[in-house]
C-alpha cells in the first residue's frame, strides 16, 4: 500500500520505517528540513537502537523516501498516518496544534478517497473534532481512524515487531480494514473499537504502567524504613500472574515524553469531564517526589553539599535513548546545582546537547572513570548496560570518597559489600553506611 507517515520523530519515523521493511511504500513527511535532510543521507536525527540499519536498506531498496513537500506527500495515498508531537500545555491539556495543521495539510491537499490515521497520543474526543475540521477544507471523501501507538524508546523497533495489541478506533469498517490489513505483516493481535475508547486505552495504559512505578517506588521507600528489600518484595508479588512482575523496578520515577505527559493529560481530561482521578493524582504526586529521595540521602551523608564534587552516571530517562525530554536526571542537576555542588556528568550517548539551561552549567565527562575521578559522591540515575557492568570495586579506585548511591539498584548488595564502597539504593538496606558525625572524627 502507499502510506505517508507526517512527523518523523520517534514514532513517525519508527512507523515509516518498519512499514516500508514489511513492504509498503512510504513517503515521511515533515516540517523540519534539517531532519528531513539528514535523513536523505540515511542518517537518524537520535539515537534509537537498529534503526539506521533499516533506513539505509529501505532507502537503498526505493521503499521509503522523505519529503518537506506536502503536494508529493499528500496527494493519492492510500493512507496517511499523523505523528506529531502532542506536547504538554502549562495547565497538563494537550497541544493539539501541530496535529491540527498537520491534517488542514492533509484535508488541502488530498484528491481521492484516503484513510487519515492518527497515530499521535490525542484527548478523547480528538478524532471526531478532527473529522470536522478536514471536512472543511476538502470534498474529498475521507475516513478517520484512531490507532494509537504502544512503542518504547530504546527498544522501538523491537516492540513494533513483538506488540501486544494495535488497536484501531473507527467509525466504518472499510477503513478499519485498511489499517488492519497495513499491520498484517507484524502478526501483532488486533484490538477494533470506537474512536473515543481508542483513544482513552492509550491514556488509560501509560496512566496505569506510571501507577504501577509509583506503587513500587511508595513500597521501596516503605522497606527502608522497615528494613525490608524492594528487589525482593517486587518480585515477590511480581510472581502473582495477577500483578505481573513487569514495571515493578523501583528507581527515581518514571520521565520521557509520555508518562508525565500523558498523566497531566488524563488528569486534565477528568478534571474537564467532572470525574476524579484520586488513584493516578496520588502516583503523578509520589512521582514527582522521587527524584528527591536522592538529594535527600546525599543530605543525610554529607553536612553540606557546597562544593562537593558529585559524579552523575547517564542522562537519558531511560537506557538506550539520547530522549532527555523530562529526564529525571535534570530534576536532580537543578536541585545540585541550587545547592552549590560541583558536577561532573557521564552518559553513553547524550554528549553536551545544546540549549539546555541545566547542563549547559555542568562538566561532561567522555568516560565512567574520567566522571569518577576525584569525586566524593556518585549517583546512578540512568541504567545503562554500560553504567551496570561498571566494576564497583572501580568507585572505590577512582573515587575520592567512594558513596555510591544508585538511583536505579542496578547493582546486588553482596557486591557492594565485598567491594567496601559506602553504597545507596533505592528500597534496600545501606551497604558500609557511615554517618557524617563519624566522617568528621575521621
Ligand atoms: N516517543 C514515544 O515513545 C511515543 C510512543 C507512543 C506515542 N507517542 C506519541 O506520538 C506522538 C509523536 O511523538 P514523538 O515522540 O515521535 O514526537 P517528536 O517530537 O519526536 O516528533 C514529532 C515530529 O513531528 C514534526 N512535525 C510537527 N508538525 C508537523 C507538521 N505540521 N507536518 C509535518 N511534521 C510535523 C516535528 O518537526 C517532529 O519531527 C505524540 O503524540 C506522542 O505522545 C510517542
Ligand atoms: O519498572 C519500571 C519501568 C519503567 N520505569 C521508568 O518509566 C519511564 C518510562 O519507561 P518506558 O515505559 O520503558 O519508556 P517509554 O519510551 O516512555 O514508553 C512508555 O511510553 C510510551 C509513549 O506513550 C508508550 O508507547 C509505551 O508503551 C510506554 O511504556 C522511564 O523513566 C523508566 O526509567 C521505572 O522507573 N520502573
Amino acid at each position: 500500500m502507499q502510506i505517508t507517515v507526517v512527523g518523523t520523530g520517534y514514532v513517525g519515523l519508527v512507523t515509516g520505517v518498519t512499514f516500508a521493511e514489511v513492504g509498503h511504500e512510504v513517503i515521511c513527511i515533515d516540517v523540519d528540513s534539517t531532519k528531513i535532510k539528514m535523513l536523505k543521507r540515511g542518517e537518524v536525527p537520535f539515537y534509537e537502537p537498529g534503526l539506521q540499519q533499516l533506513l539505509v536498506h529501505n532507502l537503498a531498496n526505493g521503499r521509503l523516501t522523505f519529503t518537506t513537500d506536502g503536494d508529493e506527500a499528500y496527494r493519492l495515498r492510500d493512507v496517511i498516518y499523523v505523528a506529531v508531537g502532542t506536547p504538554s500545555k502549562a495547565d497538563g491539556a494537550v497541544d493539539v496544534s501541530y496535529m491540527e495543521q498537520a491534517v488542514v495539510d492533509v484535508a488541502k491537499a488530498i484528491e481521492e478517497y484516503t484513510v487519515i490515521v492518527i497515530k499521535s497520543t490525542v484527548p478523547v474526543g480528538t478524532n471526531e473534532r478532527v473529522r470536522a475540521m478536514v471536512a472543511q477544507h476538502t470534498s474529498c471523501p475521507f475516513d478517520l481512524v484512531s490507532n494509537p501507538e504502544f512503542l518504547r524508546e530504546g527498544s522501538a523497533i523491537y516492540d513494533i515487531y513483538h506488540g501486544d495489541r494495535i488497536v484501531i478506533g473507527a467509525e466504518h469498517e472499510r477503513a478499519a480494514e485498511t489499517v488492519a490489513m497495513l499491520h498484517k505483516p507484524f502478526g501483532t493481535p488486533i484490538f477494533h473499537t470506537d474512536p473515543r475508547s481508542a483513544e482513552l486505552i492509550k491514556y488509560a495504559a501509560n496512566a496505569f504502567l506510571a501507577t504501577k512505578i509509583s506503587y513500587i517506588n511508595e513500597i521501596a521507600n516503605l522497606c527502608e524504613r522497615l528494613g525490608a528489600n524492594v528487589d525482593a518484595v517486587a518480585h515477590g508479588i511480581g510472581l502473582d500472574r495477577r500483578i505481573g512482575a513487569q514495571f515493578l523496578q523501583a528507581g527515581l520515577g518514571y520521565g520521557g515524553s509520555c508518562f508525565p505527559k500523558d498523566t497531566r493529560a488524563l488528569l486534565h481530561m477528568a478534571e474537564t469531564a467532572q470525574s476524579d482521578l484520586r488513584v493516578l493524582a496520588a502516583a503523578s504526586t509520589v512521582n514527582e517526589r522521587q527524584p528527591y529521595v536522592v538529594i535527600e540521602k546525599l543530605k543525610k551523608r554529607f553536612s553540606s553539599l557546597r562544593g562537593l564534587r558529585i559524579a552523575l552516571l547517564g542522562l537519558s530517562f531511560k537506557p538506550n535513548t539520547d530522549d532527555l525530554r523530562e529526564a529525571v536526571s535534570l530534576v536532580i542537576l537543578q536541585e545540585l546545582q541550587a545547592a552549590g555542588a560541583s558536577l561532573i556528568v557521564y552518559d553513553p550517548v547524550v554528549d553536551h546537547p545544546k540549549g539546555n539551561r541545566v547542563l549547559e552549567q555542568v562538566m561532561f565527562a567522555g568516560s565512567i572513570d574520567e566522571a569518577l575521578s576525584g569525586a566524593e559522591a556518585s549517583i546512578i540515575v540512568t541504567e545503562w548496560e554500560e553504567i551496570k557492568a561498571f566494576p564497583l570495586a572501580r568507585y572505590k579506585v577512582l573515587m575520592k570518597e567512594a558513596v555510591v548511591i544508585d538511583g536505579r539498584n542496578c547493582y546486588p548488595l553482596a557486591k557492594a559489600e565485598k567491594a567496601g564502597v559506602e553504597y545507596y539504593s533505592i528500597g534496600r538496606p545501606a551497604v558500609n553506611e557511615q554517618q557524617p558525625s563519624q566522617l568528621l572524627k575521621q
